[in-house]
């Protein structure tokens, strides 16, 4: 019998925690697929920022939705989001999209459609999935299941860094805060909250390094492989 060794891998976790990091960097030793499922909630949001749809109208949101391509493509290595063939990979990470996406992605018919499309694209499994709901809504036969964490502090340390290397202003304090009010915002809404699936194993990464945690990922990987043989 041959076994299908392309399983697929989810990891969630709050804001910052590195899931976005170690993912990619996973699904390259692996080459697998990277699915990075916040990139399709900013999308959407991002267009109705541009054209003025409240991020509290769910119809209006779902309408919206329905006339958008969204698509993930991986180029040179890295991942780009195009809406309707338009490269967006910039202007989803603006903090107006940052601040407004937790208010998009409470709406259960907007999630219902973003899972249906995850769940697609995963299906042919060798992917490593990254998001707030994947091992508890989108894949919960996924191999390998991660919860990503990490101290707020670390978090709000790690983005300010970020922001600062990009150089754009940055202010930990008010980062600090948006970071604490999008994850209670994810883990309050009643649609698939952002929580720790049973059977997913937890990582605390605040005083690990981004190698550490990929090394400890692969290894979880290899257990699991080798109990699927
Ligand atoms: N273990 C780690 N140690 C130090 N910095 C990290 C670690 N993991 C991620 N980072 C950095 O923290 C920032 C946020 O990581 P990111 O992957 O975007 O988080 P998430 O996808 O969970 O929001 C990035 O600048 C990344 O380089
Ligand atoms: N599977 C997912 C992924 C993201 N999201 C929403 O999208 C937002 C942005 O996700 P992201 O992964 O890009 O966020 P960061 O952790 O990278 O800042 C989250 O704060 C959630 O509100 C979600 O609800 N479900």
């Amino acid at each position: 019998m041959t076994v299908n060794m392309n399983m697929n891998i989810a990891i969630d976790g709050p804001a910052g925690a590195g899931k976005s990091t170690v993912a990619k960097l996973v699904a390259d030793r692996l080459s697998y697929v990277y699915i990075d499922t916040g990139a399709m909630y900013r999308a959407l949001t991002y267009m109705a920022l541009q054209n003025e749809v409240s991020v509290d109208d769910g119809e209006a949101l779902k309408k919206l939705l329905s006339d958008l391509k969204i698509e993930l493509v991986n180029k040179n290595g890295k991942q780009l989001i195009y809406v309707n063939e338009k490269d967006v990979s910039e202007e989803i990470r603006h903090s107006e999209v940052t601040n407004k996406v937790s208010y998009v992605a409470k709406h259960s018919d907007i999630r219902k459609e973003m899972v249906y499309k995850q769940q697609q694209l995963a299906s042919g499994g060798g992917t490593v999935m990254d998001g707030r709901d994947i091992g508890t809504a989108v894949l919960p036969d996924a191999e390998l299941k991660l919860f990503l964490n990490a101290s707020v502090d670390e978090r709000a340390r790690r983005r300010h860094e970020e922001m600062i290397s990009k150089g754009f202003d940055s202010n930990i304090d008010v980062l600090k805060e948006e970071i604490r009010k999008r994850d209670q915002m994810d883990s309050e809404r009643e649609v698939a909250p952002l929580k720790k699936a049973d059977d997913a194993i937890e990582i605390d990464s605040t005083s690990m390094s981004i190698n550490e945690v990929v090394v400890l990922i692969l290894s979880f990987v290899e257990e699991r492989k080798g109990m699927m043989k």
